[in-house]
């Protein structure tokens, strides 16, 4: 595939691992990365299922988002992991912070990595990422197919968007944070990176790669950008 601008790509954990691993998904998900000839691209990768048992088994033991947080990057790490194993070198470690992914980025033209410290989602992670190349696009493979005027799954009346500045985006997403593990299209310190260095993102439902695809080639897709204007 022709593309030449290089990007980061947020995959929610949903997509990788929505109750199981799902072999098919990544192998799709591979072949799509590996047919694209852009410079350089960061694949940042959520905990999914595994996230969520261990994050909610834990709270029998305790309420201290900061230890649940890790409990949670732990599986986002074991998600990349996977996701490498399928794409990159697996003599690579997953990148444990941003700065070791950009070393490895200006080595190696792929690098796949999940969470880094407490207090944000991988959302942020890719955000970071992208600020600290000099990458301007984002793409959020997640489990809705647009950014809704309010959470789809609670009010299906909801409308959809199909542009909109990050200020909108921010209040929309501020609207649905509920602390550690919320349930928001994506994280407000996300959005406020993207923000501050003019990152634009373009969510979409991950299960539909053809659309992916169509985003990539920047030919018309169903989802949501998120940009400054
Ligand atoms: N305004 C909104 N628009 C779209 N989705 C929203 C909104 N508010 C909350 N959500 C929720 O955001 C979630 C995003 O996907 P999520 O299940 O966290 O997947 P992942 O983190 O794996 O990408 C969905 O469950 C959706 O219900
Ligand atoms: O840099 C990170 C990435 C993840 N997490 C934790 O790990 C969980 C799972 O990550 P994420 O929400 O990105 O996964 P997904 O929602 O895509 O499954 C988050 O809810 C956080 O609790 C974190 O603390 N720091």
């Amino acid at each position: 595939m022709n593309f030449m601008e290089s990007f980061v790509v947020s995959v929610g954990g949903s997509m990788i691992n929505p109750s199981s691993v799902d072999v098919e998904y990544i192998k799709e998900f591979s072949k799509i990365i590996k047919s694209v000839d852009a410079p350089k691209i960061g694949i940042v990768v959520g905990g999914g299922q595994t996230a969520r048992t261990y994050v909610n088994s834990m709270k029998n033991f305790t309420d201290n988002d900061f230890f649940l947080d890790e409990i949670g990057i732990m599986a986002t790490r074991l998600n990349a992991k996977i996701v490498k194993s399928s794409i990159g070198k697996l003599e690579l470690n997953i990148p444990e912070d941003v700065n070791e992914a950009v070393k490895q980025l200006l080595i190696e033209d792929r690098i796949v990595m999940g969470g880094t410290v407490p207090g944000h989602t991988t959302d942020t992670v890719s955000v970071l990422l992208a600020e600290a190349v000099g990458i301007k696009k984002v793409y959020n493979l997640t489990s809705v197919d647009r950014v809704y005027e309010d959470d789809p799954k609670k009010n299906p009346k909801a409308k959809a968007i199909e542009t909109m500045n990050y200020k909108e985006a921010f209040s929309i997403s501020l609207k649905s944070y509920t602390g550690a593990g919320s349930n928001q299209f994506m994280d407000s310190v996300a959005l406020l990176i993207a923000m501050r260095s003019g990152i634009e993102i373009n969510l979409m439902h991950g299960k539909d790669l053809n659309n992916f695809k169509n985003a990539l080639k920047g030919e018309k897709f169903i989802g949501t950008k998120i940009r400054a204007d």
